[in-house]
């Protein structure tokens, strides 16, 4: 049975047109990035390089095979460096382009080759300028970015293995490809699989795009941008959330607020950016000494707090006692080398299973600890208590005790 060759590119022809609709449609929307946006150009080269072929019949020989064939090249070319952004963030490797000009210096030589020679070559010189990003999205894109660049990967090695496939079938077997205009049903299903499943992983970086975009948005939405860790809301909804489970499992929750002292002179004296810088090295150090799962939150400002899931007194004590430690130790510098060192006050509240305590309650008792450890000379821990603890304090009355110097925190 034979495949009618121009009907074939046709199709394919209509598949990438579809494809670079989408593609285009995406670009106009909320999907301006640059690693789509290149993809989008590699379809335009793979549609005029079909259109290309498609006009054979009509055309000079060198126009169809020679350009027709660069137009797929670049393509190539286009889609492999789409996903060297996409997935390590890199440009193509130096050797890429300068071995896809040696592909296309080759195809000037190829031009007076029978048609089965030059069809092993070419399908064997396309499978390879895949392989990179086929192999760089199986091995590095496979765990760490989004999933659907999984179906990408899939897609692109069976686009290579076919052309592999192609490559080795026209150089065994080359009475079959010596028609140009009708091919054997075997030799022309392998071209349409290998273009379809190009055209597949077009359509799987789109929504791998998406995926992309759709994580940052979540990853904004639940989280500080500043210092990586959960926000406000998050954290609430979590200390909710872990509350009523440690109840039902019988187990105590601990809970603690994390106040950076004397701040507003760190702002102050080595400027806002350092002020920030602080703020990440401190989520940093802090998140260091965590377990997977306790929450970690920024709450506003030089205000952290942290959720401990399974956890009593005592060892809510020491984790925040080796957390005040632990900053107390960090030293960081400025952009001009000078040294930077903050302590931290911390309040801590325990809730047995059994204590009826509401989030808010809990909240209120770990602030009226933090306050307390704010009078008492910063740079401490302190224990909730029922009695003392029981209305938080009002805002903005922390004292700074007269005996303190700031100074003394930096160096
Ligand atoms: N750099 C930086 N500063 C912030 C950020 N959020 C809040 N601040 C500053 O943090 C400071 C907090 O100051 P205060 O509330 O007076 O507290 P403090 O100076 O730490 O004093 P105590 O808590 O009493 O030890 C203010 O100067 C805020 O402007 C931020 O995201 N980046």
């Amino acid at each position: 049975m034979k495949i009618d060759i121009p009907t074939l590119l046709l199709t394919l022809f209509a598949g990438f047109l579809l494809l670079s609709l989408q593609l285009w449609i995406a670009l106009r929307g909320a999907l301006r990035q640059p690693e789509l946006r290149t993809w989008a150009q590699g379809s335009a080269a793979m549609l005029a390089g079909f259109g290309m072929l498609f006009l054979r019949p009509w055309t000079p020989l060198w126009m169809s095979a020679l350009v027709g064939n660069c137009l797929f090249f670049l393509s190539i070319s286009l889609y492999t460096k789409a996903i060297f952004r996409y997935v390590l963030d890199h440009p193509l490797p130096r050797w890429y382009l300068p071995t896809v000009g040696l592909f296309c210096i080759a195809l000037l030589g190829m031009q007076h080759w029978v048609f089965q020679q030059r069809t092993a070559v070419v399908s064997f010189m396309l499978a390879l300028m895949l392989t990179p990003a086929t192999l760089l999205t199986l091995i590095r894109g496979w765990g760490n970015v989004a999933g659907a660049m999984r179906n990408v990967g899939l897609m692109m090695g069976l686009t290579c293995l076919a052309m592999y496939a192609r490559g080795f079938d026209a150089s065994l077997r080359p009475q079959q490809y010596a028609e140009l205009m009708a091919g054997d049903l075997g030799p022309g299903l392998v071209l349409l699989l290998s273009f379809l499943c190009l055209m597949g992983a077009g359509f799987g970086f789109v929504l791998a795009c998406f995926e992309r975009v759709a994580l940052r948005m979540e990853e904004l939405a639940t989280h500080d941008g500043l210092t990586g860790c959960l926000n406000r809301v998050t954290t609430d909804t979590l200390l909710a959330h872990t509350l009523e489970r440690g109840r039902r499992e019988g187990s105590p929750l601990s809970f603690c607020l994390l106040d950076i002292d004397h701040f507003k002179c760190v702002n102050d004296q080595f400027g806002h950016q350092a002020g920030d810088m602080v703020l990440r090295g401190f989520a940093q150090a802090v998140r260091s000494r965590l377990r997977a799962s306790d929450v970690f939150g920024r709450m506003g400002g030089e205000e952290f707090a942290l959720v401990l899931p399974a956890t009593d007194g005592p060892g809510a004590l020491r984790l925040a006692e080796l957390v005040r430690q632990t900053i107390e130790q960090m030293a960081l510098a400025d952009e001009q080398g000078r040294q930077i060192r903050v302590t931290v006050s911390i309040g801590v509240v325990v809730a047995a299973s059994d204590s009826g305590l509401s989030a808010t309650r809990l909240y209120m008792l770990a602030d009226g600890a933090l306050y307390r450890a704010k009078h008492g000379g910063r740079n401490r821990v302190m224990l909730a208590d029922e009695a003392s603890d029981a209305l938080a304090r009002p805002a903005g009355t922390i004292e700074k005790p007269s005996s303190e110097t700031v100074a003394g925190n930096f160096s």
